[in-house]
């Protein structure tokens, strides 16, 4: 079986081809900001990434030959964990989405690129969306501002099924708090394969990270909202793309954040503590969730391959739970094993409705 996963993130797009288990070959294109600039919306990048991935193809020589087609799902309707093969109201769905994530273009491409390719199917898999919240999670102190959960569910689930497999135990079976440490930060608590709790990585809600705000005072925003001073789309942006370490430092760049610390830049110390700190409130946080039960701490996403957050982290949280590290992300490979798995009736496809 040859599968295609396609990742579309802020500031890249990744391509992947599988032959069963095995990475044939991946790509990553970045795009700068310059680059992405002349887009006004994540939607309008669409014909620009698509030729991008069409032109890698057709050097690879592998364009007509796949199985499937996997892209990572955006901000549908919250829905189960799972594979679902793209269909017209997904599509709608995708299109119309009412907030812009470049996983928005997922579903998208990977339907189109699979249109082309007779018997090939289009997936996407454990978008941002899944939502397995236990009920008293989702209420908040306003009933027409229910709690949400988005969040970096493929990286969670892939990590997570990692470790268990490490050990010779079953996901789902295991209770686990995992923090993906990213440009967003998202700290889940995940008990026997189910993700009961999770801050909403993308709407401000949880610890702040390289590029988004976190909890804010919900006072102080709301005047700042009112204050005449900012458009909704400059208060989205302080909220997540220019919000935490970005707003702070000016940068979202962490080894950079962090040179800036070994060469004594207090401020930037300050910075990072603090962050490390909320990352630390919420991991304790979804122990109480677990209550206490919790068989490890999972630290995942770019910033836990960084010594100096990881071992502050640690010194922060070490007698909640054994702690283990997964540095980087697994999406590529978790998109393409989730279509095989599908592909080979392993696992049954979700409907999306
Ligand atoms: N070796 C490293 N040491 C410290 N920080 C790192 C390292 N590599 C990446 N990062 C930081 O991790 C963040 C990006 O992480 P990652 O690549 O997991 O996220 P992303 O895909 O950009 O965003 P998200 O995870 O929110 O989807 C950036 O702030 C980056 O500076
Ligand atoms: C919160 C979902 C993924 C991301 O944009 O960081």
């Amino acid at each position: 079986m040859k599968i295609l996963a396609i990742n579309p993130g802020s500031t890249s797009t990744k391509i992947a081809v599988y032959e069963n288990e095995k990475r044939l070959f991946v790509k990553t294109f970045y795009h700068s900001i310059e680059t992405l600039s002349p887009f006004p919306t994540i939607n309008s990048q669409y014909e620009f990434r698509k030729e991008l991935i069409l032109a890698e193809l057709k050097k690879e020589d592998v364009l007509f030959l796949f199985d499937a087609v996997v892209g990572r799902g955006g901000l549908l309707k919250p829905i189960p964990s799972g594979v679902y093969e793209v269909n017209e109201t997904m599509l709608k769905d995708l299109r119309n989405a009412s907030m812009q994530h470049a996983s928005n273009l997922g579903g998208l491409l990977a339907e189109d690129i699979s249109r082309s390719i007779p018997g090939c199917k289009a997936y996407i898999a454990d978008p941002v969306v899944v939502d397995e919240l236990e009920d008293v999670a989702r209420i908040s102190g306003l009933p027409m501002l229910p709690r949400v959960s988005i969040f970096h569910a493929l990286n969670h689930k892939a990590v997570g099924r990692k470790y268990a497999r490490s050990i010779n135990k079953n996901y789902e079976k295991m209770n686990l708090v995992i923090a993906h440490l990213g440009g967003g930060i998202s700290v889940a608590a995940h008990r026997c394969g189910r993700v009961i709790d999770v801050n909403n990585a993308l709407n401000g809600s949880g610890p702040f990270s390289p590029e988004r705000a976190g909890t804010l005072s919900a006072r102080a925003l709301a005047e700042l909202c009112f204050s005449g001073k900012y458009s909704l789309q400059e208060i989205d942006k302080m909220i997540c793309g220019k919000g935490g370490v970005m707003a702070h430092l000016g940068t979202t760049d962490m080894p950079a954040v962090i040179k800036k610390i070994n060469d004594g830049d207090a401020n930037a110390e300050l910075i990072v503590d603090a962050m490390i700190y909320t990352v630390a409130k919420e991991i304790g946080s979804m122990c109480v969730s677990l209550r206490g039960n919790v068989d490890a701490i999972i630290l995942t996403g770019g910033i836990a391959y960084n010594s100096y957050c990881v071992d502050r982290l640690i010194g922060q949280i070490d007698f909640l739970a054994p702690i283990h590290i997964f540095p980087g992300e697994d999406e590529m490979e978790a998109l393409a094993f989730n279509a095989l798995e599908a592909l080979q009736g392993n696992i049954v496809c979700k409907v999306y409705n």
